[in-house]
């Protein structure tokens, strides 16, 4: 069985996230592209990336009126990317549209509460419940509006799966020590975001920031 674990490749710099992605891509099963990589390298970027074989997961977080997320996911369409994302609190017609215009075999998922926001976060942007009720309510959303699934912390994916058992879940904020550091508040460990029932896990600096990227996946890898 192949690798849950896609690896953030969060850089500007395309020469350095191909030697990366090389370097560890034994132990890993995908390559997550976000906005540092897309807004620096663009199509030509992907298409590059997408030459070392693994599948691709775009992660531009859409998130806009139906018709401007609809006719940016139309025009990634050439890219025909493994997974997309799009934040669910964009509602549930700007997700229709988004999974409508989506290639059939890309994944659309939404980004329900991000893990660098706590309780308190989500309090000053004026939404009162806990991350995990917040997660629970755009699960349900992402769901009805025909997603292939959601991104969430590794704390509320095991709730999110009992309410969708075929969806698609995406696990980031993950540390091997389990503790939170830098921007990442609700974090876990891979193995226990896994066993939570992540369908694949999201990995960046505990990787790419390492002395030897490919030691730290492979050490990722023996835990799962
Ligand atoms: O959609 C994501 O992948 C995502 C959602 C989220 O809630 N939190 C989150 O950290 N991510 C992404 O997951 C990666 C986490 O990176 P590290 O914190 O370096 O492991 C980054 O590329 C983030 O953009």
């Amino acid at each position: 069985m192949s690798s849950p674990v896609y690896v953030a490749l969060d850089t500007i710099d395309l020469d350095h996230a191909k030697a990366v992605a090389t370097a560890v891509r034994n132990h890993v099963g995908g390559i997550k592209l976000g906005l540092e990589f897309f807004t620096a390298n663009g199509r030509a970027g992907v298409r590059e990336m997408a030459k070392l074989d693994l599948p691709i997961f775009l992660d531009l977080k859409l998130h806009d009126i139906p018709n401007t997320v609809a006719k940016a996911i139309q025009a990634l369409r050439p890219l025909d990317p493994a997974i997309i994302t799009i934040h669910a609190s964009g509602g549930r017609a700007m997700m229709e549209d988004a999974k409508a215009a989506a290639p059939s075999g890309t994944k659309v998922v939404a980004v329900t509460v991000l893990t660098s926001l706590d309780g308190e976060d989500l309090k000053s942007v004026g939404l009162n419940g806990n991350a995990h009720d917040q997660v629970e309510r755009l699960a349900d959303l992402a769901q009805a509006a025909g997603l292939d699934g959601i991104v969430c912390s590794g704390n509320e994916v095991a709730a999110a799966k009992a309410r969708w058992h075929n969806g698609f879940f995406v696990v980031p904020g993950l540390r091997p020590g389990g503790k939170a550091t830098a921007d990442q508040k609700r974090v876990m460990t891979p193995r226990a975001a896994l066993d939570n029932g992540a369908s694949i896990l999201v990995i960046g600096r505990p990787i790419t920031q390492a002395d030897d990227p490919d030691a730290a996946a492979r050490a990722i890898a023996a835990t799962l």
